[in-house]
C-alpha cells in the first residue's frame, strides 16, 4: 500500500552544517508516528522540511504517492498537511481575534459555510462560542494551543505535523491537550507525525517512532518494542534509560 507520507534520503543543510543526513521514513494512513532524539538531532528540521520551511538539498518527499517538488507548498498541500507548533503565542497572530484566525484559512481556500465551520472547529477543541472574539492574550496557554489545533483542523487535513505541541504548557494542561489530539485523530482518521522530547508522551500517543541522532534516523521501532526494551541501537537504549521513569 502507498504510504501517506514517504520520505526518501532527505538532506537539509544550513550553510555547511548537515542538519538532516539521508533521512528516510514512511508513515501509513491513520498512523501516529513519533520522532524522538536529543536536542539538535534534527526532529523539528524534518517536520519543517516536509512543511516547506527548511531548505531541502536532496531527497524526496511524497504525500499519497505524489512527490512534493520545490520549496513552495501549494494550496492543495496545505489542505492535506497542516502543522502545529510548540508555541501557540508565536504561531497565532497577536492582534487578531480567534474568529479572524479561523476564518483566514477558509478564505484563502475559498471555502464557504464559514459560520458553522468556525463554530464546529471551536467546539471540537473544547472551546465554547465565548472564545470566538477573544485575542490570544486573553486566553491561557492551553486555550491558545487549542485554537492553533482548531486552525489546523479547519481545512480537514489528512496529516498533522506536531512539533512538541504540549511542551510549552503546564503538566496538567499537557495531558488535556494530548488527550484532545488523540481524540481528534481517532474521530477524523488523521495521521500524526509528532516530535517530542518526552518518550513517555510518544510511547503513549504513537504506535511507531523514529529515533534520531545527529541528523540521522538510527532506528525505527514500535512503541511496544521500545517499552519492552526490544531496540537494536545502543543509542535508543541510552535515550530510554536517560528518560526518567523509563530507566530499567
Ligand atoms: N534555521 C536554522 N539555521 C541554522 N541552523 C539551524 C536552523 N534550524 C536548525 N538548525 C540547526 O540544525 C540542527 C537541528 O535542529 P532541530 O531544531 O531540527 O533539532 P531538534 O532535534 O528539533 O532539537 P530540539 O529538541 O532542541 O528542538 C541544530 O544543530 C540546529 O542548531
Amino acid at each position: 500500500m502507498t504510504p501517506l507520507l514517504d520520505i526518501r534520503d532527505l538532506n537539509v543543510y544550513f550553510d555547511t552544517y548537515r542538519a538532516l543526513d539521508d533521512v528516510s521514513l514512511s508513515v501509513g494512513k491513520g498512523e501516529s508516528f513519533g520522532l524522538v532524539g536529543e536536542s539538535g538531532s534534527g526532529k523539528s528540521t524534518l517536520l519543517r522540511a516536509v512543511a516547506g520551511l527548511a531548505p531541502v538539498a536532496g531527497g524526496t518527499i511524497a504525500v499519497e504517492g505524489e512527490e512534493i517538488k520545490g520549496s513552495r507548498r501549494s494550496r492543495d498541500f496545505h489542505r492535506r498537511v497542516q502543522m502545529v507548533f510548540q508555541d501557540p503565542y508565536g504561531s497565532l497572530h497577536p492582534r487578531q481575534t480567534v474568529d479572524r484566525q479561523l476564518l483566514e484559512p477558509l478564505a484563502i481556500h475559498g471555502i464557504g459555510d464559514t459560520e458553522p465551520r468556525i463554530r464546529r472547529a471551536l467546539d471540537e477543541v473544547g472551546l465554547g462560542p465565548s472564545f470566538r472574539f477573544r485575542f490570544p492574550h486573553q486566553m491561557s496557554g492551553g486555550q491558545r494551543q487549542r485554537v492553533a489545533i482548531a486552525r489546523a483542523l479547519i481545512l480537514e487535513p489528512k496529516i498533522l505535523l506536531l512539533d512538541e505541541p504540549t511542551s510549552a504548557l503546564d503538566a496538567s494542561v499537557q495531558a488535556e491537550v494530548l488527550n484532545l489530539l488523540e481524540q481528534v485523530r481517532k474521530e477524523h482518521g488523521l495521521t500524526f507525525i509528532m516530535v517530542s522530547h518526552d518518550l513517555g508522551v510518544v510511547t503513549h500517543l504513537c504506535e511507531r517512532l523514529a529515533v534520531m541522532q545527529h541528523g540521522r534516523v538510527v532506528e525505527t521501532l514500535s512503541s511496544t518494542d521500545l517499552a519492552g526494551g526490544r531496540m537494536r541501537a545502543d543509542y535508543t537504549r541510552h535515550l530510554m534509560t536517560a528518560s526518567l521513569g523509563f530507566a530499567r
